[in-house]
C-alpha cells in the first residue's frame, strides 16, 4: 500500500491577470479552486496512473472539511487526523506572465494530534510505501520528518521525501529511496547558486553520499536529472507544449517517479515522472491520465 503524508494540507486559489498592480484592486480573469498540497497532489496524481493510496496528514476548519469532500469525490482514500481548531490553508497562486505564489502557514498542530498521527503511521508494514510531501506547520520542529522515517527504520518501507532544507538533508540518514528537490531548493541547500547541468550533478551526488538512494533534481522547463541508485546520472528529455499552471508539476513527477519504478527501470521512472510534471503544467489543474500518456510518447 502507497500511504502519502500531508501536514499542511491547502486549497489551491488559481487566480489569473493581465498584470498585478500592488498596492491597488485587481480583478481576475479566470479563477479556479484546486485540492492541493504536495502529498495529496502525489496521491491524485498516482490516482490517475492506476495506483491506489492513501492520503494522510492533517486537515482543520472548513477548509479542511473542503478537501476531505473534494478527495472523496474524487475516490481517493483519506485518512486525516482532524485537528479542533483553525483552517487548512488556502495558498493563493496568481498567474500573470509570470507566477507568484503566496502559501499560508497552516493550523497549529498539537502533541495529541501529532500522536494521532503517528499512531495511524506505526500500521505500515514491510513492503508499504511512504511519500513524506510539502512543508511543516511552524508549530512543528524540522525534525519531524527525520523523526517519522527514524520510528520506520526498523521496518521494510520505501520511502519518499519531498521537501527542502533541514526537512530533507535531516532524513537522508535514513537512506530514502527517493527525494525531489528543484535545482533551485538544491543550491539553496548548499548556499551555491547553480547554473551549469554538471554543478547540479555534482550537489546531487552530495545529497546521495549523504544517503539518499535516488536524487531527483526536476529542473521545471529544462526537464530534470536523476542520479539513480546505482551511481548512474540520467537527464530527462523535454515534454513540449504551452504552459498553463504549473503549480504541483513537481509533485506530478514525484507521482510519476514512483509509478514507474514500480514497473520499469529507472530510465523508464525518470520519463513517466517527466512526462506527468510536463502533462501538470501544460494543464489548468493536475495531470490526467490521458495527457501523461499522450506526452510519454514523445519522450
Ligand atoms: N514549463 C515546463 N515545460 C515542460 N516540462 C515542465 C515544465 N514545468 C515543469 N515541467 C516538468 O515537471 C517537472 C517538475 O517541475 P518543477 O517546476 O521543476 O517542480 P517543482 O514544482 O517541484 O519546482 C520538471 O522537471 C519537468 O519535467
Ligand atoms: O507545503 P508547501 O511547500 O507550502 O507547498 C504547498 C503547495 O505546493 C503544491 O503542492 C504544489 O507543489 P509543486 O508545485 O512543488 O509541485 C501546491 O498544491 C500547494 O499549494
Amino acid at each position: 500500500m502507497v500511504y502519502t503524508v500531508t501536514f499542511n494540507p491547502a486549497i489551491d486559489y488559481v487566480v489569473r491577470m493581465e498584470k498585478l498592480k500592488t498596492g491597488e484592486v485587481n480583478r481576475a480573469s479566470y479563477e479556479e479552486m484546486f485540492f492541493g498540497g504536495k502529498g495529496i497532489n502525489v496521491s491524485i496524481v498516482l490516482n490517475e496512473l492506476g495506483i491506489k493510496s492513501k492520503a494522510l496528514g492533517f486537515t482543520a476548519g472548513f477548509t479542511g472539511e473542503a478537501i476531505e469532500n473534494g478527495l472523496m469525490a474524487m475516490g481517493i482514500d483519506a485518512d486525516f487526523v482532524r485537528l479542533e481548531k483553525g483552517n487548512s490553508r488556502i495558498n493563493v497562486k496568481i498567474k500573470t506572465n509570470e507566477e507568484t505564489e503566496i502559501n499560508g502557514q497552516g493550523p497549529h498542530i498539537d502533541e495529541n494530534a501529532l500522536a494521532a498521527l503517528f499512531g495511524k503511521l506505526d500500521k505500515l508494514k514491510d513492503g508499504d510505501t511512504l511519500i513524506l510531501a510539502g512543508s511543516i506547520p511552524n508549530s512543528l520542529p524540522s525534525d519531524i520528518y527525520e523523526k517519522i522515517l527514524q520510528r520506520l527504520s526498523c521496518r521494510n518501507i520505501m520511502t519518499v521525501v519531498d521537501a527542502t532544507k533541514d526537512l530533507l538533508l535531516n532524513v537522508l540518514k535514513y537512506e530514502p529511496f527517493l527525494i525531489k528537490p528543484n535545482n533551485h531548493e538544491l543550491g539553496e541547500m548548499f548556499g551555491v547558486k547553480l547554473t551549469t547541468i554538471d554543478e547540479i550533478e555534482k550537489y546531487a551526488r552530495k545529497l546521495q553520499e549523504k544517503g539518499a538512494k535516488n536524487v531527483l533534481i526536476s529542473m521545471a522547463g529544462d526537464g530534470a536529472l536523476l542520479v539513480d541508485e546505482n551511481g548512474e546520472t540520467h537527464i530527462s528529455g523535454v515534454c513540449k507544449g504551452t504552459v498553463k499552471n504549473s503549480v504541483g508539476a513537481g509533485d506530478s513527477m514525484v507521482a510519476g517517479f514512483v509509478a514507474g519504478s514500480a514497473e520499469g527501470d529507472y530510465e523508464y521512472a525518470l520519463k513517466l515522472g517527466t512526462a506527468a510534471g510536463g502533462a501538470t503544467a501544460f494543464s489548468d489543474g493536475l495531470a490526467t491520465k490521458e495527457k501523461i500518456t499522450e506526452l510519454l510518447n514523445t519522450l
